[in-house]
């Protein structure tokens, strides 16, 4: 699989780039940003003290859409290997994927004011259905792991 340099959503359409969690276009949102870096994707995000759940860590709900987003951002760059789309060399991707089925298992608390490392590796793809398990990571502990069914939607939208 090839190296990228420019975050997977920032290949996205101008118009389609409006997600909360990951739309360039959305100044009020995470714009989590997704890198194919070998076989694996990779995304890191720092948050800060209003997504609290106990004081000193992370709620879950920015733990399971960081996932999301990371998830959906990763089937879209491993869609694009497989259809031999270079992303090296195209300003945006013909490729959108949304979130079909997230399962996300906490396994240790996620520390408050830590970057968080998201990883995320291929299982399979059939059809139109992606598979990505991913886990998130602070300071080298796996704070959650994630699953993630991504479906490619069947035309532009
Ligand atoms: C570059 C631009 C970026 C695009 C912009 C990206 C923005 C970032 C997105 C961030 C992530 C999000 O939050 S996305 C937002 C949250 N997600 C959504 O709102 C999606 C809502 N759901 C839907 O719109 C729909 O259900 C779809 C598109 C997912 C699937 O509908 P469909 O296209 O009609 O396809 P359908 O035939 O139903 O399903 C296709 C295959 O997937 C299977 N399948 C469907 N759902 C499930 C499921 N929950 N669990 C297991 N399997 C499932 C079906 O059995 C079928 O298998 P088989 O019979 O083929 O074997």
């Amino acid at each position: 699989m090839q190296n990228k340099s420019k975050a997977i959503q920032d290949l996205y359409p101008d118009e389609l780039a409006h997600c909360y969690g990951c739309g360039k276009n959305n100044p009020f949102g995470y714009q989590l940003k997704t890198y194919l870096v070998g076989d694996e994707t990779i995304a890191h995000f720092t948050p800060d003290e209003k997504f609290t759940a106990l004081p000193g860590s992370v709620y879950g709900g920015l733990v399971a859409s960081l996932l999301d987003c990371h998830g959906t951002g990763s089937a879209a760059a491993f869609a694009c290997v497989a259809e031999n789309i270079d992303l090296e060399n195209t300003e945006t991707i013909p490729v959108r994927c949304v979130t079909a089925s997230l399962k996300v298992d906490f396994k240790a608390p996620t520390p408050m004011g830590t970057e968080l490392e998201l990883i995320g590796k291929l299982r399979s793809i059939e059809g139109r259905k992606i598979w990505v398990d991913m886990t998130l990571s602070a300071k080298g502990i796996i704070c959650a792991t994630g699953e993630i069914l991504a479906i490619k939607l069947k035309s532009n939208v």
